[in-house]
């Protein structure tokens, strides 16, 4: 079936139709960057016969490449499967899995996230001798990370490092990489360092690809990394059918070693390259759009570009200014539920934050205020140490020389393995140059160790084999494991509230495995592009793909969930995320909280104007993630990061000209572009929660001049509508019954105080709310 091309504008359509040789699509926000790289991929395939397994296509998240999975699955159909859609890091890894061997590691390696990471890194400089005092593990990773991602390998590290902290970086760097080894593993960024290694010093391995992959895409190419840059390079060497998207305004990766330069001289790297321009935006209203344009204007580093929409303006910009960062939390609570009232789906609306640790305040108001949310980021679920032991045990089944996952959970649970049996081991282990597993069986039978101690090891290495005996059966050996490992009976004795949760996070994985075996056959079909191995005939693919047991693939599935695969699609819910993590979504509804000064531009970047021009992309981003209306809220005065601060409302806001933002809350008075006011007494502020304090700068810098006070208004910090409905006197006792807005009906277990448990019959879930402010009423019966 032809694809539709009608639905593209002129520009789009030109960069649809461009398949042959370099083609860089460079264009603002929201104007169907990533739809015209889908189109195109429709179009080779359905309009010019183009293979599927001919098409590698990269995107920068596992949600964006699932996204496009699914919209190139209602653009295709079937044939969708057998392409390469994936992020930068799931590529290399398959790549790695095919040819582990040509680098002197085996196919079953392990991924060490950055925790393993850390743990390796204190036995390295404990090995070393180097005090970590002096050197900070922290500054050293980020050292070597860097490092990786430039593609210094430790032998050039060593030549050119001349500072004392590079010095001592360069000794661990060399160990590390031996360890790594040693233990079958990569980490995050070794992944795309031996990828690019692979394919540059093995030249059937290079061919094999750039024969098979006809045509390259990659989405996000502005915030591409050296590594990542010249992996794309070495694959489209040959045919240069290589086409790259992206937008130098929304380069927001330089931290991470992102490097926005790529995509500005891709035009010198590919001298045949064809440009395309991208200029209407078909995302946002007008009012987000001149916000945003205003806002990225003040950058100097830029290509000019022009954006317009054909939308209708739509709301102004909401700007809110809080007395502190509950009542921030609480007015966007609220503010939320009249939105919904007035038809907006929770799932259209969206929280960002500048800092991770801005989320616990907002968490906390939309539960007072029983909105859904769901949290991207922060403490992930797979960040949870009982989580990570499960995985700790996972991965020994499946990588036994993994000597950091064995380590972790020899004693996990408690089962009387000491220091001195773990010391044992490691010598056994050293002197034998053996893993750590082959040292435990070791000290099973040594003499020198108590009885106790040697049963506990045998018991251990015996969960471990056992489990392995499941083979293939993912959810057996998880269970094996899961049962027989004690975990569960080990926090059911510690009988504390924390420990029930931990046990019913243990659960939940099991819930996230049998997600895993839904989707995973969908993958399979992915994985199984014709190989060399099978009998396909001559048009089929020269690269082996290979595929480990599904544990394996499990494993890996898991480690390389970035945080935002946790929002699914379903379950309504309100997402809070950081600013960075929404790069290319799209929602109707944007609150951006915390714009002040120190917070949002960060104080860590405003230094320089480098920084500074970095922060107001990020701004730009944020912005332009809005369809339809996009609040910006920030706090006269809050506590963040241990202390109470005062901060001046970011520049950012101050950038949108006065006549697209409405503003409310405290000082808004005065606030509309002409001067900035300083505070007044806190009296009368209903429910701010904040104490007594006088006549702080909130505005600008003071240099610029405060203009007078004002007094505060005190309506806007009025409980949010949803606390308004439940009845404020109401009383409640245990076995009453509730009918909640959102979660339906359930039955009050406990009564403590103010606060209420409350068990849903939906889905079984006690959850805890605020009497006054939950939006719940008592019905009969
Ligand atoms: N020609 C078009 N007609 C109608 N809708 C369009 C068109 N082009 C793009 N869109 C819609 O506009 C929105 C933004 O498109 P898309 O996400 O591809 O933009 P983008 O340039 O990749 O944005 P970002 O820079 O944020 O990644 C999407 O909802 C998309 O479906
Ligand atoms: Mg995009």
């Amino acid at each position: 079936m032809p694809i539709d091309i009608d639905t593209l504008n002129g520009p789009q359509r030109e960069a649809v139709m461009t398949t042959d040789g370099p083609l860089l699509v460079l264009a603002g926000a929201g104007s169907g960057k990533t739809r015209v790289l889908t189109y195109r991929i429709a179009h080779l395939v359905e309009d010019l016969g183009v293979a599927p397994w001919e098409i590698l296509a990269i995107t920068f998240t596992n949600k964006a490449a699932s996204e496009m999975r699914e919209r190139l699955g209602a653009l295709v159909g079937p044939s969708s499967r057998g392409m390469w859609v994936s992020t930068f890091h799931s590529m290399c890894v398959r790549m790695l899995r095919a040819d582990a061997e040509r680098l002197g590691f085996t196919r079953n390696f392990t991924i060490y996230d950055t925790d393993d990471q850390k743990r390796l890194y204190k036995e390295i400089m404990a090995e070393l001798d180097i005090d970590p005092k002096r050197f900070p593990v922290n500054a050293l990773m980020n050292r070597i990370s860097a490092a990786k991602n430039e593609l210094v390998v430790p032998g050039d590290f060593e030549k050119e490092a001349s500072d004392p902290v590079g010095k001592v970086a360069a000794r661990v760097y060399i160990r590390l990489q031996e360890r790594l080894k040693a233990a079958n593993a990569f980490d995050f960024d070794d992944l795309l360092l031996y990828a690019y290694l692979l394919l540059k010093n093995h030249e059937d391995v290079r061919t094999a690809y750039q024969q098979r992959f006809r045509y390259l895409m990659v989405d996000e190419y502005q915030d591409t990394n050296h590594a990542q840059y010249a992996i794309t390079k070495l694959l489209a060497e040959a045919h240069e059918n290589i086409m790259v998207v992206g937008d130098d305004d929304q380069s927001i990766y330089s931290w991470r070693g992102a490097d926005i330069r790529n995509i500005l001289e891709f035009e010198q790297d590919y001298p045949r390259a064809h440009t395309v321009k991208l200029e209407q935006n078909y995302r946002s209203v007008g009012n987000v759009l001149a916000a945003a344009n205003a806002v990225i204007a003040n950058n100097q580093h830029r290509k000019a570009k022009k954006l317009f929409t054909a939308a209708e303006d739509g709301d102004k910009i909401n700007v809110f200014m809080a007395a502190d960062e509950r009542d921030e939390g609480r007015w966007i609570a609220g503010e939320i539920e009249k939105q919904r009232a007035a038809g907006l789906s929770y799932n259209q609306t969206a929280v960002f934050y500048r800092t991770n640790a801005q989320s616990r305040m907002l968490e906390d108001m939309l539960l007072r205020a029983g909105v859904p949310y769901r949290i991207v980021g922060g403490t992930r679920f797979f960040d949870r140490a009982e989580i990570r032991d499960v995985m700790a045990y996972l991965t020994l089944v499946v990588n036994p020389a993994d000597d950091i996952a064995a380590k972790r959970v020899i004693n996990v649970p408690r089962r009387g393995i000491g220091k001195t049996t773990v010391e044992r081991i490691e010598q056994f282990a050293r002197e034998m140059d053996m893993t750590f597993m082959e040292g435990a069986e070791l000290a099973i039978v040594d003499p020198e160790l108590r009885a106790s101690a040697r049963q506990s090891v045998a018991e251990f290495v015996g969960l471990v084999n056992e489990a392995r005996a499941y083979g293939g059966d993912l959810r057996k050996v998880i269970e094996a494991i899961i049962d027989k490992s004690g975990l569960i009976d080990a926090l059911q004795n510690e009988n504390t509230d924390e420990a029930r949760g931990r046990i019913e996070n243990i659960q939940e994985f099991l819930g996230v495995v049998d997600e895993f075996a839904e989707t995973h056959d969908e993958d399979e079909a992915d994985y199984a592009a014709p190989t060399v191995d099978s009998d396909a005939t001559s048009d089929a693919a020269p690269v082996r793909v290979l595929r480990g047991d599904s544990l394996a693939d499990f494993i890996e599935w898991v480690r390389l969930r970035t945080d935002l695969d946790t929002v699914s699609e379903d379950g309504r819910a309100v997402t809070l995320m950081t600013v960075h993590s929404s790069k290319g979504l799209e929602f109707d509804c944007v609150f951006v909280a915390g714009m002040e000064e120190t917070l949002f531009p960060h104080m860590n970047s405003v230094a320089d104007a480098t920084g500074i021009e970095e922060e107001r992309r990020l701004a730009y981003v944020a912005i332009t993630r809005a369809r339809k209306r996009l609040y910006l809220t920030c706090a006269s005065q809050r506590q963040i990061f241990g202390q109470t601060s005062a901060n001046p409302v970011s520049r950012f806001i101050q950038e949108i000209p006065s006549e697209l933002r409405q503003t409310s809350g405290v000082g808004s008075a005065g606030f509309s572009g002409t001067g900035w006011e300083k505070r007044g007494s806190r009296r009368g502020i209903a429910g701010s929660g904040a104490e007594a304090g006088e006549g702080r700068v909130f505005g600008r810098s003071s240099a610029s001049g405060p203009s007078g006070h004002s007094e505060r208004r005190s309506s806007s910090f009025a409980r949010p509508e949803a606390g308004k409905k439940a009845a404020a006197k109401m009383t409640f006792a245990a076995g009453d019954a509730v009918d909640h807005k959102t979660f339906g009906r359930g039955k009050v277990t406990k009564v403590d105080g103010d606060t209420l448990y409350v068990k849903f019959a939906k889905n079984g879930q006690t959850k805890k709310l605020l009497k006054d402010y939950a939006p719940i009423v008592k019905i009969n019966g």
